[in-house]
């Protein structure tokens, strides 16, 4: 059974207007234990909510169905009371941004803490202590218990609000985009903390980011998202032997790389870009989410929902993987396998 069991999740959003505004569609995959679960998009494509949903924060007023099961039993429509003692418990949340993550008025022992206070009921002393250990896991030394945020650099804040998330021994770690806010030289040292705190926890790891190459080097299964929807998901070495959706492959050749070949001038080739925007939540129909970005849609992807449509797997599947299975979401696969996707039909 899976630790995480996501399936049929839509999210109605309200609009100021009085509509609703489907913001998540049929949202669904599996995510095991001792695992890392990546999910990439551009910035609007619904990453956020997705993760928010999860942990029962889905924006007020707003409607939320499907099944969400923890451990086998449906969370999705438990009492706000029952989120509270899960949130942070036995889902916890890493985000973006460690400065505003911390309050920058009490040392980062005590914010360390405050969980082990609130969930276990531990006294202020052997709470601590707790916290001591936690930093010490994440490489602070317990002798910074008493220090302030700002005392910290950016990446230790980011550790130390990784310990928050581990205090009470969660087994699902949402990270979006944990690594965003900080210098390129420390953002590997955090994915690879959280990495070894997933295999040495038993935890799941659901990894967010709008950056192709953090996802592909850190998780062992990708949901790429565009519009709310999932468009493409599978194993990560499946998906790059083969991607399937035109948008994973537009996000794939907008990457910037190293080594890669330059101009006879020995300039780099300017970066490939997608053309067009992720279109306003407003705006997004029923068809597919990218028809109008898409080089291969026709008028049959702008009003019919795309089916979805297994990939038959060229590489052998990690144990590590949840999904287990490559799936794209496109009305015209024929049209992908006529394009360099050769070992496809091979
Ligand atoms: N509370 C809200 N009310 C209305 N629209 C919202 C709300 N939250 C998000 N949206 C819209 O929903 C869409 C998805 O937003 P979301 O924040 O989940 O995207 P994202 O992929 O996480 O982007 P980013 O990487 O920039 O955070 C966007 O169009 C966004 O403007």
């Amino acid at each position: 059974m899976a630790l995480l069991d996501v399936a049929r999740l839509n999210l109605l959003l309200p609009a100021p207007d009085g509509r609703r505004l489907h913001a998540l569609r049929d949202i669904g995959f599996q995510l095991q234990r001792g695992s890392c679960l990546g999910v990439v998009g551009e910035s609007g494509s619904g990453k956020s909510l997705l993760a928010l949903s999860l942990l029962g924060l889905a924006p007020g007023g707003s409607l939320v169905s499907g099944h969400l099961r923890l451990d086998g039993q449906d969370i999705l429509d438990q009492s706000e009371a029952a989120w509270q003692r899960l949130r942070g418990n036995r889902i916890a949340m890493v985000f973006q941004d460690p400065g505003s993550a911390l309050n920058p008025v009490h040392p980062v022992g005590a914010q360390v803490a405050e969980p082990l206070r609130h969930h276990q009921g531990l006294s202020r002393r052997a709470a601590l202590a707790q916290a001591a250990d936690l930093l010490a896991q994440v490489g602070i030394s317990p002798r910074r218990l008493h220090d302030y945020p700002h005392q910290f650099s950016g990446g230790q804040r980011q550790r130390i609000t990784i310990a928050m998330a581990l205090a009470c021994a969660p087994d699902v770690l949402i990270a979006d985009e944990p690594t965003t806010a900080l210098d390129t030289t420390v953002q590997q040292h955090i994915l690879d903390l959280l990495h070894r705190l997933v295999e040495e926890r038993d935890m799941a790891l659901l990894l967010i980011s709008h950056d192709l190459g953090v996802i592909a080097q850190n998780a062992d299964d990708i949901l790429v998202m565009y519009g709310g929807q999932i468009v493409e998901s599978g194993p990560t070495a499946a998906l790059f032997q083969h991607m399937a959706h035109p948008y994973s492959r537009a996000l794939l050749a907008a990457r910037p790389r190293l080594g890669a070949p330059r101009q006879p001038s020995g300039r780099p080739y300017p970066l490939m870009t997608i053309p067009g925007q992720v279109p306003a939540l407003a705006a997004w129909g029923s068809g597919c989410p990218f028809a109008n970005r898409c080089s291969f849609a026709q008028a049959e992807c702008q009003a019919q929902t795309p089916p979805r449509i297994a990939i038959p797997n060229l590489t052998a599947i990690p144990p590590h993987s949840s999904l287990q299975a490559h799936h794209v979401w496109c009305l015209r696969p024929e049209a992908l396998q006529a394009g360099s996707t050769q070992r496809w039909q091979e």
